[in-house]
């Protein structure tokens, strides 16, 4: 029983859907009716009941007195949801068991669900049994369950309320639930206030009545300054993930709390900057281009996550210049483009993809003209970064001759020969295969020229960039027959969605595989990203480290322990550390770690220090003239 008289205040929480991700009852329903072949209709039902009560459509006391008889379960049921519970606790309680120790003398768990299973899981949490107010079951001599003990103010309509009044707490009682019961306290006068807590689920009839509405216990002790895991709760934080990425990637956000919203196409630039003002941040495939207006329209933004290799649809130096960091998959899915490389040369070398469309057409051509094998032909790669790299030793495996030509000077891979020119690979090669990256400089790096440079009857592959090739100079190489076939995956213009039209010369050409832009977009490839993104970005929010960004000086930082994290990114001009350091002797700041790392646009410093420090002192900081972005963690 509570023995504090001190004015104070009091937190009463609900169980289930609230300190649990699930209902206890429609999960034990779900474990006693395991092999019963109704179960899902009966649990369904259990389902509809709950949920009738909960937004206040069906008498509560009624409610339970279904649902228990629907059950069908005993004691040994009740110890396996207890097991199961354990792992369904909320994210955001899970988080902040330090919170729920502390403050135990303070908090009572008010739930209208079953002592036998609730007081085991809140207990392990810190919690004290005797703040656990709920039903309990009654059994028969053989454990099973035959009902509730209808003495209990909970198991009847309005049990909450008659609770609380009967407990007449003495001082301030807010409310944490997701239910409609929870907001009736706040109704009837016995809470002060009501907070809807929404991470599990989301009751409109519920949200609309309450004082708060609570993503995450997080944001509850944020808005009312208690101690916390979070310095500044995720769910504040938005994450805008575009262009259908990997719904992994889209979990691990969301298992951390973060606000995420998904969508599964592109966004012009100016969708893009109505949407972007409150986004902290942003991912994004290879369609959606964040210009240097986009960049300026987002205050909040902090990180880029290409969930691609190419970045050249992100305007890097205005990302530097604002202090955004950028980071990408950058070899997440080179395989599935080798091979799809490899596939379409063979393809077209065979002249298969002629033989096909005929057949749809009724045409039987059973002869070997023009079809070829693709062992000792000469593969030429233009760029050898990667991917050249990967179809270098795929098509030695194949038995072609490989040569290359890179801007940069490349050590080649088996017995590949590296070419000083690009002319000279042009005049070589029976296979041409573009994997360059999406520079500007690289626009038209092939164009009527370089296929007038190139043999009579050469298979060109595009999977590069669609900005790298002429269009126009290709569909008149393939019309000529300068090109004997063609294999193209990019296009200067791509749909954003794909409800979008495709439209381009090189449609109805023979002999050309157009494939939208899927030389990446394989299972595999994608949930590789879908894991590697995020993990670079979280660190980066988290931790600060910048390991694998693509625009930042790239710092490994030790994990955050007892300390707070202060992270200082500036223009790189002589003096800044200086600055800073003059700060923190003024202030008298004791620091456990610091480092510095600059790239030419850029500084970065980042400072452990004591958590004790005077008013001021992080204003200072901020205001160091040259500072782009600041950021505390702890
Ligand atoms: N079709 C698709 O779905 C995909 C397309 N890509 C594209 O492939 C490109 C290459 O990918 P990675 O090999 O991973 O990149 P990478 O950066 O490892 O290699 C690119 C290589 O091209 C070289 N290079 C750049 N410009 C050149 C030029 N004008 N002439 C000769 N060499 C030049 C670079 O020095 C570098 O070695 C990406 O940038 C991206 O645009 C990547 C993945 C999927
Ligand atoms: O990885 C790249 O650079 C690609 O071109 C693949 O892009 P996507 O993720 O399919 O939009």
């Amino acid at each position: 029983m509570l023995t504090n008289t001190i004015e104070q205040t009091y937190y009463v929480i609900d169980f289930d859907s609230t300190f649990t991700q699930v209902e206890g009852l429609d999960e034990l329903a779900n474990i006693a009716l395991a092999g019963n072949p109704n179960r899902e209709k009966v649990v369904q039902q259990i389902r509809d009941l709950t949920d009738a009560a909960m937004n206040g459509e069906l008498s509560f006391a009624e409610g339970l007195r279904q649902r228990i008889s629907l059950l069908q379960a005993n004691r040994s049921h009740v110890e396996a949801l207890v097991d199961f519970l354990r792992t369904k606790v909320s994210d955001s309680f899970a988080r902040n068991r330090a919170f729920l120790r502390d403050y135990s003398e303070a908090i009572l768990i008010v739930s209208s669900g079953f002592k036998e299973f609730i007081v085991p899981i809140v207990t392990e949490l810190g919690l004290k049994e005797e703040n656990v107010y709920a039903n309990t079951f009654r059994f028969d001599a053989d454990d099973n369950i035959i009902g509730v003990d209808d003495e209990n103010v909970l198991s009847q309509d309005k049990g909450k309320v008659k609770l609380l009044e009967s407990l007449a707490l003495p001082g301030d009682v807010c409310v944490i639930g997701d239910g409609y019961t929870d907001y009736e306290l706040r109704e009837a006068g016995v809470a002060s206030r009501f907070y809807a807590f929404t991470e599990n689920v989301e009751r409109t009839k519920v949200t609309s009545v309450a004082d708060h509405v609570v993503p995450s216990l997080d944001e509850f002790l944020f808005l009312n300054n208690l101690p916390r895991s979070q310095s500044y709760p995720k769910s504040r934080i938005k994450i805008l993930l575009l262009e259908n990425v990997h719904p992994v990637a889209r979990q691990a956000f969301e298992e951390q709390g973060f606000n995420v919203e998904f969508l599964k196409g592109a966004l012009d630039e100016d969708e893009l900057i109505e949407k972007i003002k409150d986004v902290t941040i942003l991912g994004i495939r290879s369609k959606t281009n964040v210009t240097r207006r986009v960049l300026e329209n987002a205050p909040r933004l902090i990180a880029i996550g290409a969930f691609c290799i190419g970045t050249n649809q992100i305007d890097l130096k205005a990302a530097t210049e604002k202090g955004v960091a950028v980071f990408n998959a950058p070899y997440s899915n080179t395989r599935s483009v080798v091979e799809l490389a490899v596939g379409e040369m063979i393809m077209l070398i065979r002249n298969v993809v002629t033989k096909s469309n005929g057949m749809h057409e009724g045409k039987w051509d059973k002869s070997a003209n023009n079809s070829f094998e693709v062992r000792g032909k000469k593969l030429g790669l233009v760029g050898y970064g990667h991917i050249g790299t990967q179809l270098s030793v795929i098509g030695e495996a194949l038995g072609m001759e490989v040569y290359f030509y890179d801007v940069v000077d490349k050590m080649p891979i088996g017995n590949a020969k590296k070419l000083k020119s690009l002319d000279d690979l042009l005049r070589i090669a029976d296979v041409v295969s573009m994997h360059i990256d999406g520079r500007k400089d690289n626009k038209n790096v092939i164009g009527k020229r370089e296929f007038e440079l190139m043999k009579d009857g050469v298979v060109f592959l595009n999977l590069a960039r669609g900005h790298v090739v002429e269009v126009e100079a290709l569909v008149e190489a393939l019309k000529s027959g300068k090109v004997w076939g063609a294999g193209v995956d990019v296009f200067p213009y791509e749909p954003k969605t794909n409800n979008e039209p495709f439209e381009s010369e090189l449609r109805g050409l023979p002999n050309v595989i157009l494939t939208p832009h899927i030389g990446g977009s394989t299972e595999e490839a994608q949930e590789g990203i879908g894991h590697y993104v995020p993990e670079r970005l979280l660190e980066y929010i988290n931790n600060g480290s910048t390991t694998g960004s693509v625009n930042f000086p790239e710092v490994q930082l030790p994990l955050l322990k007892g300390s707070h994290r202060l992270l200082h990114i500036h223009k790189n001009v002589p003096g800044i550390l200086a600055k800073l350091n003059n700060i923190f002797a003024k202030y008298n700041v004791n620091i456990t770690g610091q480092y510095l790392k600059t790239n030419e646009q850029i500084g970065y410093v980042i400072m452990d220090v004591e958590r004790s420090y005077e008013d001021g002192f992080i204003d200072e900081i901020k205001n160091v003239e040259e500072t782009i972005k600041f950021r505390m963690l702890y």
